[in-house]
């Protein structure tokens, strides 16, 4: 069976090994990961998961077939030069924000593959929207076996680096966005005197709907806007004065900002 390892047993990390083995690909005593010693909530989630959780991430490499890189991008370079003089001809997937392919290629031995990949939280129930690109010296088995791994949590799309601000800017930051949306959206039927939880099923369940509607149909979004709006009718008044409030503008300033800070923090890192 697969052995998937973690380097960084954060949020993200958990989030993904939660969905692989929901989704049978690989069983948890088949991962391990590595957490920073102060770090006893990501250490604890591991073990509790059923996995094993360390302080040192060499055994992690040893172990591993496939090796996800889960710190955050200004541990990255630490991380990896403490695994490096092991990781000859081993298998590297990154998930850090902003730093390149060539960055992690650089650290690493000549002979060790990197794939580096943007997934986001929705991996823990299986709803990931997750792309990947592949370095100079991946294989394709080391790009069906990634991809193998990522549609067990989700969608896949393989892209060109050049994408990856502005995909992490919308796909990776973009749950946070949807579930302020979630909230919002349920805030206002508690205002009009709904009960919050009934609030809270019938927002997420028609962000979720919604979506899955707009992927399955293939049809435009405003076409499906203009289905949902009567002439006159209620849907019209509640659309003006998300108008008037500038939405659209925060939404697409919104995927922007995350965008220009991708770009300045992948400019810190090097
Ligand atoms: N949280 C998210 O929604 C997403 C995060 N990412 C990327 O995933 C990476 C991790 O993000 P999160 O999981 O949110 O962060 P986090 O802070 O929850 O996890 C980071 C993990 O790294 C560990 N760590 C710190 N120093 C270490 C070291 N020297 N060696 C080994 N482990 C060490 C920490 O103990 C922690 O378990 C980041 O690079 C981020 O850009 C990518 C997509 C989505
Ligand atoms: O906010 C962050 O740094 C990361 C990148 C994508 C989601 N979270």
């Amino acid at each position: 069976m697969l052995r998937i390892g973690f380097i960084g047993g954060g949020k993200m990390a958990q989030a993904m090994a939660k969905g692989i083995v929901s989704s049978g690909l690989t069983k948890p005593s088949q991962m391990i990961a590595s957490a920073h010693p102060s770090d006893e909530a990501s250490l604890t989630a591991f073990r509790e998961f059923g996995a094993e959780a360390l302080t040192e991430n060499r055994s992690v490499v040893r172990k591993s077939d496939v090796i996800f890189v889960c710190v955050k991008p200004n541990v990255v370079k630490t991380a990896l030069d403490d695994v490096k003089s092991l990781s000859s001809g081993k298998l590297f997937v990154s998930i850090a924000m902003g730093i390149t392919l060539r960055e992690i290629e650089q650290i690493l031995p000549s002979d060790s593959r990197v794939i580096r990949v943007m997934p986001n939280t929705p991996a823990i129930v299986q709803a990931a929207a997750s792309v990947f690109v592949r370095g100079t010296k991946a294989t394709e088995d080391d790009t069906k076996l990634v991809r193998n791994i990522l549609k067990s949590i989700g969608t896949v799309d393989e892209v060109s680096e050049y994408l990856m601000d502005p995909i992490t800017a919308l796909s990776g930051s973009g749950p946070a966005y949807i579930f302020v949306l979630i909230e919002a959206l349920a805030d206002g039927g508690v205002k009009m005197g709904l009960p919050r939880d009934l609030a809270y099923r019938l927002a997420s369940q028609t962000v979720m709907g919604s979506g899955k509607l707009v992927n399955e149909s293939g049809t435009h979004p405003g076409i499906l806007k203009d289905n949902v709006t009567s002439p006159a009718g209620s849907t019209a008044s509640g659309l003006h004065h998300l108008e008037k409030n500038n939405f659209r503008n925060a939404v697409i300033g919104a995927v922007e900002a995350a965008t220009l800070r991708c770009r300045e923090i992948s400019g810190n890192s090097q």
